[in-house]
């Protein structure tokens, strides 16, 4: 991993009036890292997820990002157009539900495509060509790329969600509950591909999640958040192998418990 970090966060705070969404969070992010981040319901894990993507404006603190050009930028203090280009090219975003991240009535070819175009890219056949190379890399036939969305299963839906993020080479993933909803053999199936990807596109990524086994697969650190605050933070399996915060050890117990 680079000794620079690619995201830096300072501080970050966001109240919703007088409640609490996420407070007094800091932490550094390097190039081919996964932070997972997990907490019980209402631990503030989307607020976060949601400031460090740009969806809410923090009501304090800092988040800076390393451009390509290896410039480190206060996100928050970028254009809207600048923001929306990194949204477009530099980061991807999975979503939970698959819809929230597809278009529904567009084949998935034409999903993955699509943001190749937003970006530019005209020539039609590089399009398809980029299109069927990152649904062959998420494991969809080609013989598939025209079908709708609406016709795949929620595992293959997720699947095509993430080679729409990717066919533009992101470097850096932000996914919420990447396998949520999904049964547990077709979570473990995407589970593996996107540690294969990760580590092959030396990503990094920020993973929320309220599943412990997801994170002990996944990330190479773990944030434990409870009541909008960061409460441990480490090594994932140190984190889970000797847990030091009271939550945390609750967390761990209760899911040897099952
Ligand atoms: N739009 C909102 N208006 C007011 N309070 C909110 C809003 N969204 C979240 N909150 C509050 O902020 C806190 C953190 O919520 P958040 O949704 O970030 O937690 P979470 O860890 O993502 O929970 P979950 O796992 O259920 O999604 C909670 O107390 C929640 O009630």
């Amino acid at each position: 991993m680079s000794d620079q970090a690619l995201l830096s966060v300072r501080g970050l705070d966001h109240r919703y009036g007088e409640q609490i969404g996420c407070t007094n969070v800091s932490f550094e992010l390097y190039p081919g890292e996964v932070l997972g981040i997990v907490g019980e319901s209402g631990a503030g894990k989307s607020t976060l997820l949601r400031c460090l993507a740009t969806q809410l404006e923090p009501t304090s603190g800092t988040v800076e990002y390393r451009g390509r050009d290896g410039v480190m930028r206060d996100i928050f203090a970028l254009s809207e157009a600048e923001r929306r280009l990194l949204l477009r090219t530099d980061w991807g975003l999975v979503h939970q539900n698959p819809r929230d991240g597809l278009r529904m009535g567009v084949s998935a070819g034409g999903n993955v495509g699509e943001r190749l175009m937003a970006v530019g890219e005209r020539h039609y056949g590089q399009i398809r060509a980029q299109a069927g190379h990152w649904l062959q890399a998420v494991e969809i036939d080609l013989e598939r790329m025209a079908d709708m969305p609406e016709t795949f299963s929620g595992g293959m839906q997720q699947r095509v969600q993430i080679a729409r993020n990717l066919v533009t080479r992101p470097r850096l993933m932000f996914m919420d509950e990447p396998t949520g909803g999904l049964d547990v053999s077709v979570q473990a199936r995407l589970l593996d591909l996107l540690r294969r990807l990760v580590s092959e596109l030396h990503l990094s990524a920020i993973v929320v999640t309220h599943d412990l086994g997801v994170v002990r697969l996944l990330a190479h650190r773990l944030m434990v958040m409870q009541g909008g605050r960061v409460v441990e933070h480490g090594l994932t399996d140190q984190v889970l192998d000797d847990p030091q915060h009271p939550y945390t050890q609750l967390l761990v117990s209760s899911i040897l418990r099952v």
